[in-house]
């Protein structure tokens, strides 16, 4: 395959972030959204699956750099065998912090760290069928269980998803609030969670760990934006940092595109990004 080159970042800040990660790759941390950013968006979100050239492109960047992280509103189990993470050869240290870090998996040891059932989920869970036929749910409005640390009511395959999900907005917040529980927002999906983490905090829980020189993270949606603003805040410190927003459709909150250095079309573009990445340690 011919090599692409990298594209070039389009702040001052992504230039030096890209040209710390060149410089010093075996202290770069590479840390990745999966639905959206991995993964192309789907209708139906248990049929999301990794992009093919995903895995071989971590394969080949895994030995240049200090570590590959996914960072994910999945259930970290659930990222691990959507994104066919387990027991590839040379992926042995690749870290998937789920459910917005509440979670930990470790290729090493195949074990997932995960807290327990969080009560007011399953309160929450047990009260949405009856409150989402009270409050207006369009047909079609579907609830993803997610373990029971979150569960997330999705929009996109009503006839109208914008409409059915602003229908949910406040009603779902009401809910949640009355659980102590927060409102996590993403494309077409409103997700109630335990407050208290978030991605930011986990990517730099995770930098903390492995005494990064330069950290690439690369988001598509609203959740990702902590992690955007991790970042940022780390540049301030002296880390160099790249934000690469993965924009494949007019979902992608501008926001996200605003905060980024560099955009990439896709889970399609991401992979191609991971490999020039590759060609240039290589
Ligand atoms: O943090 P992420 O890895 O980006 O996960 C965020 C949510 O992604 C999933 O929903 C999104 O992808 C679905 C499959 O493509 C799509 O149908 C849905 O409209 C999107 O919002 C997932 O289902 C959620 O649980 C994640 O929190």
């Amino acid at each position: 395959m011919a090599s692409a080159d990298i594209p070039t970042p389009r702040t001052p800040e992504g230039k030096e972030g890209l040209a710390a990660l060149l410089a010093r790759p075996e202290r770069a941390v590479i840390a990745l959204d999966f639905d959206g950013t991995l993964a192309p968006i789907v209708p139906d979100p248990e049929q999301a699956r990794a992009h093919p050239g995903v895995v071989p492109a971590l394969v080949r960047l895994a030995p240049r750099v200090a570590a590959i992280a996914v960072v994910t509103g999945r259930p970290a189990g659930v990222a691990v065998r959507y994104g066919g993470f387990a027991g590839v050869p040379g992926l042995d240290h690749l870290v998937v912090l789920g459910h917005y870090g509440a979670e930990r998996w470790d290729a090493h040891t195949g074990d997932v760290r995960a807290p327990g059932a969080h009560p007011a989920v399953t309160a929450v869970r047990a009260e949405l069928p009856g409150f989402l036929d009270r409050n207006g749910a369009w047909r079609g409005t579907w609830i993803e269980d997610k373990g029971g640390r979150a569960v997330a009511v999705h929009t996109r395959r009503t006839e109208d998803p914008d409409a059915a999900f602003e229908a949910l907005r406040a009603p779902l917040a009401e809910l949640a609030a009355s659980h102590g529980l927060m409102v996590e927002p993403g494309r077409y999906v409103l997700e109630l969670r335990p407050p208290g983490m978030d991605k930011g905090v986990a990517l730099a829980a995770y930098l903390g760990e492995t005494d990064a020189a330069s950290v690439l993270y690369a988001g598509d949606d609203l959740g990702d934006l902590a992690a955007f603003a991790a970042v940022t805040s780390l540049r301030g410190h002296g880390l160099p940092g790249l934000l690469v927003a993965s924009v494949a459709t007019s979902e992608s909150p501008q926001e996200l595109i605003d905060r980024s250095d560099l955009t990439v079309p896709g889970p399609e573009g991401l992979v191609a990004l991971l490999d020039a990445l590759a060609d240039a340690l290589e």
